[in-house]
């Protein structure tokens, strides 16, 4: 056994809070039966610790991990680790997967990235690291993941120009400034969360002449055609500022209205729309503006989606509205109203109006209402660790009573053939009551037909539907689920663990109650609420229920906003006073997923 690290670890453990699962005994050997270490092949040393969601609660012990020289994995994801980014860690040089996600690490991160040389997989998102993002990241030359998301990162992000990067990550901080060209080439969902631009290459700046210039002595004609031609391009000049003063004269007191920043054409909205076409409004909008106020509205972009890019548009008369810009829309003008008008007649609390929309042939545009509180993606992922306002327990099951109204009531329209098919956090928004409110409704049957599951969106999509116009009510159904699913864990529909695994969350909460550890897939923000536990229990199984792999299996939306409707009144005076005890539950896994992994090495 390698005596100084098994010493280190033993130190570690000591001096941190930690579950009683980590059971690692001073007289067994460590490379042989201590849980989540890994030794060399002539077990000379450690060379992987992996400790996700093992209850490690506190700062790092310092020199304690440090010492373990030869570490090459360390995967602590998923605990309640505090304190400064551990500095002694610059000690462990042979790193190539560091996995501190889901923690509650902050302040800066280390400045100079460029003495863990392997480093291939780096995932710090979702704790409360804040400063800018170091430059030296870019010294990291096999570095192929990079997790920063959800973090309070400010400034602008440096040019890191690693050619081996292939996945990136840097959403819900606090970044500004320009997506650099180099990271250009990832999804735009890596940036989201952000006042980011992706402007356009910067044209090249001429080199200046290399030539030495030669003197060239003018003549005297040339000087005089020199002065006049100077004359008449001031006098052009001077003409054409007096025209622009003219023109942005307000009638007749004389003010000249301020530039206004105009994101809209800035960001490419046609122009050249058609003069027939008028924006339509729906019933009880009480919105009246044209397509010139909309470009003439300084606009923030909110996000690039599966439909195209959203924005926030603050008009003239202070009215904030969300334009959708559609691309790729694949049904013809007369479709796309019928379509439209379906969705736009709908009014329910828990599902957003449809305000308004714009059909020409260059652009599709569509209004909602602006919900300042963000969606229920944000809410739940967005600055985890220090600093956050937890979602609390009410407001989570408020969010699942409302998208289940809400998408019941969807599925009511259009003679019941009406589905919505992009159930997604990002897509549910708080009403005035603070229950969920479905927001895109019937979108996709506008578009044409969607690339297989990206990773954005395959974490929602129910395993049968391999193209999302052909949603249904019970694929809706397991969209919901997932919602649940991710309301009860906090964690996203598709993750990463370990760096480099990918997780299904689906599969991963199917595993976890399989292994009887049902208490550990509740979101530690949850477990400070007092008297949850059996609520979030039938929670669980209405989630789980709903994401059986079978359609047929799955429960439908009436019968699930009774049951979710249900879950306080049933529990009301009956809930238990004790806090979570383990195993709380032992479901039989229904026939959904295969298992995926654990988060703990067994
Ligand atoms: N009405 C709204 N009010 C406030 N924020 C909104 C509104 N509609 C969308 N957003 C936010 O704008 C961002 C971009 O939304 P968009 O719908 O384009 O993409 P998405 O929800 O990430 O993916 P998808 O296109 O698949 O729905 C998201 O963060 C979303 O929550």
């Amino acid at each position: 056994d390698p005596v100084d690290d098994k010493q280190a670890l033993f130190d570690f453990v000591h001096n941190i809070s930690h579950s009683t699962s980590i059971k690692w005994n001073e007289n067994s050997s460590v490379c042989k039966t201590w849980t989540g270490v890994v030794c060399s092949k002539d077990q000379s040393g450690v060379i992987e610790l992996h400790l996700p969601g093992a209850a490690l609660y506190g700062p790092i012990p310092p020199s304690t991990l440090s010492r373990l020289s030869a570490l090459q994995v360390l995967n602590l994801s998923s605990n309640t680790l505090t304190g400064p980014f551990p500095s002694d860690f610059s000690k462990l040089r042979n790193l190539s997967s560091l996995c501190l996600q889901y923690n509650n690490f902050s302040g800066p991160l280390p400045l100079d990235f460029s003495v863990w040389k392997n480093l291939t997989v780096m995932n710090l998102s979702n704790n409360a690291f804040s400063g800018n993002i170091p430059s030296s990241i870019s010294s990291l030359t096999h570095l192929t993941v990079l997790n920063l998301a959800n973090n309070w990162l400010s400034g602008e992000i440096p040019d890191l120009n690693v050619p081996s990067l292939q996945q990136l990550d840097l959403a819900n901080n606090n970044l500004s400034g320009n997506v650099p060209q180099s990271l250009q080439k990832f999804p735009s969902w890596a940036f989201s969360g952000n006042t980011l631009a992706f402007l356009p290459p910067a044209l090249p700046v001429q080199p200046p002449n290399s030539k030495p210039r030669k003197k060239v002595k003018l003549g005297k004609h040339a000087m005089l055609g020199i002065v006049i031609g100077g004359c008449v391009l001031g006098f052009v000049l001077i003409a054409v500022l007096m025209i622009i003063c003219r023109y942005n004269k307000k009638g007749e007191n004389g003010i000249v209205e301020k530039p206004k920043k105009e994101l809209f054409s800035k960001e490419g909205l046609s122009r050249k729309h058609d003069k027939n076409n008028r924006i339509s409004f729906f019933e009880g909008s009480n919105l009246a503006f044209d397509l010139e106020d909309l470009l003439r509205a300084s606009a923030d972009v909110l996000g690039k989606g599966t439909f195209g890019t959203t924005y926030k548009a603050a008009l003239e008369d202070a009215t904030t509205v969300v334009v959708k810009r559609l691309k790729e829309v694949s049904v013809g003008k007369k479709e796309f109203e019928q379509q439209i008008e379906i969705v736009g007649s709908i009014r329910h609390e828990n599902a957003a109006a449809l305000r308004a929309y714009y059909y020409s042939k260059d652009e599709k545009l569509v209004v909602y209402d602006y919900y300042e509180q963000g969606s229920a993606s944000s809410l739940l992922h967005a600055k985890r660790g220090e600093g956050r306002i937890p979602l609390d327990w009410e407001t989570r099951l408020k969010i699942a009573i409302g998208a289940a109204r809400g998408i019941a009531h969807i599925h009511t329209q259009n003679g019941g053939k009406l589905v919505h098919g992009n159930i997604k956090a990002s897509n549910i928004f708080l009403n005035s009551q603070g229950y969920g409110c479905v927001c895109d409704v019937g979108l996709p049957t506008l578009m044409g037909p969607m690339p297989p599951p990206a990773a954005r969106t395959g974490g929602y999509r129910a395993p049968e539907v391999k193209d999302t116009r052909k949603s249904s009510p019970a694929s809706d159904v397991y969209s919901f689920g997932v919602l649940v699913l991710e309301l009860l864990t906090g964690k996203s529909p598709i993750h990463t663990i370990g760096g480099e695994e990918v997780v299904h969350l689906v599969r991963w909460v199917n595993s976890v109650v399989r292994e009887e550890w049902t208490a550990e897939v509740f979101d530690v923000e949850l477990l400070r609420y007092p008297n949850i536990e059996e609520e979030m229990v039938e929670m669980l199984q209405i989630g789980m229920s709903c994401v059986a792999r079978m359609p047929e299996q799955r429960p439908n939306m009436p019968d699930l906003v009774k049951r979710v409707e249900e879950i306080r009144q049933v529990n009301t005076g009956t809930r238990p006073s004790s806090g979570i005890s383990t195993p709380i539950l032992n479901t039989p896994t229904p026939p959904s997923e295969t298992a995926g992994p654990s988060f703990l090495p067994q």
